[in-house]
């Protein structure tokens, strides 16, 4: 072969590594598109063919027509029939960054287009189809196969829903050969991967193999099962009948004969614009029910799109800009558990650490045993690994062709990790198994402390999970200075000065690791070197003091009661309007305050029956926590029974501080506008419950109309809503 005999003017090492990576990128591909079952991530296999292609950059001589970076997809290897398409399918060229962007944009003028308009559209992560129209009926579909040949997937293209068999209407051609892209939606992937574990068949790795595998079945009645959608981006062959212009004409016609056309892609003027584009959908990447993996831009005008053609691979016309992957694959390691503030044992995952999103992910979540069991996954399993924005890391599937008979099943331990105690379910079918000993278990005096001290609860700043963790179980000295929660608002300098602690992962408890020593990372939180308290204890002990100032629905919300957040919380507070009001209520008095319910209810009421829980209120009643609403029984409530919805920003107020500020004199603030609504409040960029104000014909308020309601009460407020000129 030509290999043994090397390449002229090539070095041997180049010609061996060009020959091995086109081998594994041929395994791939043949992976992906004939089995549906890739064991490659996309990153590692776009890196791959990065590798090829600069290969192939610095030694001209490699490339060889049938080189991966010539072709598009794989050959066909099926039991389906194969169809010629009229016109070829192609792949697109990627654009990984802007500058990559900008020198396909420059190109485009270098080769004589200057005056081109951009059409921007969501990179579907799905598969390419065509469908062939003669006379307006659907005569054949295929997949994009080798972008010559395709498989004959008519009958299973005929069950998706939005498919027409017929296209109707003015103008449609004598022959439409329209290309569109096959999706799942990310939920029904997961639905799917869930009853595929439980009937014992391999589970896909993302939405987009899903939607393959299930479009590729040999009995359409399996594809007919499974929710598939398509969209349409593009067409070939087009013969009489209207005639567009443009990309978005092409798409305006097709729709209106029935075709499902997507509504988000947007015709610009220029690059600066199609940047913005590519930019707002990098932070709503999944605002789309489906997968997006980046955004296409294309020339508009169908004549430049002719002018400038393309090359074996992909049209010159349009380029693919493609997002940073969120999902990689990895090795799970182990699989362990940790302990909740109310109990709860959630297992997660221990990776073989691995780069995504730009940070280094070491755990991932697994929520509770039944996800365990519904993903299929087992320890030692290959995964894919997802992190996507702020999102906590998440395990998508296994991927079952790495196995090699290693891997075990994951069985829920019997103890808890912290504190030994024999694990059980409250309640029989509960979901989740927890760890009974509430009141010791370090563990989740570790996570309720936190919490106390987070956003939704007291918002003490100066205590994060680290400085949770040293009050709570600190190594030296032996006795924690926070048995409970009751003990914060007691403490004193003198106790935290000697604390040394572990530091520990959020969401998991596990030590973290100082990747120096190689040994569990251990801090003084509170004193510096010379034993002096450093700037965060005088800092703790202000933001004590302001906590204690909060109002009353935080402080409830502090508690850990099980399913009071601070919706029931503001609730709670606003109608019983102190702790002992709340204390002292039946049952039934709590589960009657609106958004409390009977399940509430009864975890109110046997929250307060637990001895060590009254010694928190009694401990925290006698450091000066609010245990009351301010001007409780006492002041005036101007606002009895008037309901706000609080929508768009407002200037002078945060969300949470209108709200309070309505709560304090009385008001009730929802979520959402009905008839019964009062006022809308409605500051800067309002939404959709604005026009759903105005329908009702509920007074809409402005910030200046919302100052007037606080401060002259509903009448006066009505009073000074401008009269719109006739
Ligand atoms: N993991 C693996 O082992 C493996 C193997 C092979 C391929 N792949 C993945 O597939 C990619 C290559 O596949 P490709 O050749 O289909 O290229 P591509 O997915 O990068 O881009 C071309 C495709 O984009 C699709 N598309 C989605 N929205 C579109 C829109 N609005 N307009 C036009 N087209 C749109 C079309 O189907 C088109 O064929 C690789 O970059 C990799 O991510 C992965
Ligand atoms: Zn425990």
């Amino acid at each position: 072969m030509s290999l043994s005999a090397g390449v002229p003017g090539v070095p041997d090492a180049a010609v061996k590594r060009h020959a091995e990576l086109s081998r594994e990128i041929d395994e791939a591909n043949y992976r992906y598109y004939v089995l549906d079952a890739p064991t490659l991530s996309d990153a590692d296999y776009d890196r791959m063919m990065r590798e090829l292609h600069e290969l192939e950059e610095r030694h001209p001589e490699l490339v060889t027509p049938d080189s991966p970076t010539q072709r598009v997809g794989a050959p066909i290897t099926t039991d389906f029939a194969t169809v010629e398409h009229l016109e070829r399918m192609q792949s697109l060229d990627n654009a990984m960054n802007e500058d990559e962007l900008l020198g396909w944009a420059d190109r485009l003028v270098r080769e004589g287009v200057a005056d081109a308009r951009l059409i921007c559209e969501p990179k579907i992560d799905g598969l390419a189809v065509a469908l062939l129209y003669e006379q307006g009926r659907l005569v054949r579909g295929a997949t994009r196969g080798d972008g010559r040949t395709g498989e004959d997937i008519t009958n299973n293209l005929r069950t998706i829903a939005v498919v027409p068999t017929e296209l109707t209407g003015e103008g449609v051609p004598d022959l439409l050969e329209v290309r569109g892209e096959v999706y799942l939606s990310v939920e029904a992937f997961q639905r799917l991967n869930a009853s595929l574990v439980e009937g014992r068949s391999e589970p896909f790795a993302n939405p987009r193999n899903a939607a393959a595998g299930s479009l590729r079945q040999k009995d359409p009645r399996v594809t007919a099962q499974r929710p598939l959608s398509m969209i349409v981006h593009g067409f070939g062959a087009w013969r009489g009948g209207a005639r567009p212009e443009t990309q978005a004409e092409a798409y305006e016609l097709m729709g209106g004969w029935g075709l499902p056309v997507g509504d988000l892609y947007r015709a610009v003027d220029d690059i600066a614009a199609a940047r913005e584009y590519i930019a707002y959908y990098g932070e709503h990447r999944h605002d789309p029910e489906y997968e997006i993996d980046g955004v296409v831009i294309k020339v508009d005008q169908l004549a430049l799109q002719r002018r400038l053609g393309s090359t074996s691979r992909a049209p010159r016309w349009a380029i693919a800009f493609k997002y940073p992957p969120e999902e990689v694959n990895t090795r799970l390691l182990d699989i362990k558990v940790g302990v909740g503030r109310t109990g709860r044992i959630t297992p997660y995952g221990v990776m073989e650490p691995v780069t995504v999103a730009g940070s280094t992910v070491a755990y991932a979540t697994l929520h509770n045993a039944g996800e365990v069991r519904r993903k299929g996954v087992l320890i030692g399993d290959t995964v894919v690994l997802r992190k996507a924005g702020d999102v906590i890391p998440e395990i998508v599937a296994p991927v079952p062709a790495m196995r090699d008979g290693s891997e075990r099943a994951f069985e829920m331990p019997a103890t808890c990790p912290e504190c030994g105690t024999a694990l059980a379910y409250e309640k029989e079918g509960d979901a989740d198994i927890r760890c009974p000993n509430a009141r010791l278990c370090p563990g989740q005096l570790r996570e309720r402390l936190f919490f106390v001290a987070g956003r939704n609860a007291l918002d003490i700043e100066a205590l994060g999970y680290v400085g949770a963790t040293a009050l709570t179980q600190p190594l030296e000295p032996a006795e924690p200075p926070v048995r409970n929660e009751g003990d914060l608002f007691h403490l004193t300098v003198g106790q935290l000065l000697p604390i040394k602690s572990q530091v520990r992962e959020m969401r998991t408890g596990m030590p973290k690791i100082d990747e120096k020593t190689g040994e569990p990372k251990v801090v003084t939180f509170f004193a510096n070197k010379e034993g002096e308290p450093k700037k965060t204890v005088e800092k703790l002990f202000e933001e004590l003091e302001k906590a204690k100032q909060q109002p009353l629905w935080r402080v409830l919300v502090a508690l850990s009661i099980r399913h009071v957040g601070p919706r029931a919380a503001q609730e709670l507070a606003r109608e019983l309007r102190s702790m002992d009001a709340i204390m002292n209520a039946t049952e039934e008095e709590l589960a009657a305050v609106s958004g409390v319910g009977p399940t509430i209810a009864a975890s109110i009421r046997s929250w307060f029956e637990v001895d060590w829980h009254l010694e928190i209120i009694q401990k925290w009643r006698d450091a000066g926590v609010r245990m009351a609403e301010e001007g409780a029984d006492t002041g005036p409530r101007p606002l009895d029974g008037v309901s706000v919805v609080i929508t768009g920003s407002l200037e002078g107020y945060s969300r949470d501080s209108a709200t309070e500020a309505v709560q304090e004199l009385g008001g009730r603030v929802s979520g959402a506008v009905s008839k019964k609504t009062s006022f809308l409040v409605a500051g800067d960029s309002p939404g959709s419950k604005y026009d759903k104000a105005v329908k009702l014909g509920v007074p809409v308020l402005d910030e200046d109309g919302f100052r007037i309601l606080l401060s002259k009460g509903p009448d006066a407020a009505k009073a000074a809503i401008p009269v719109p000129e006739e």
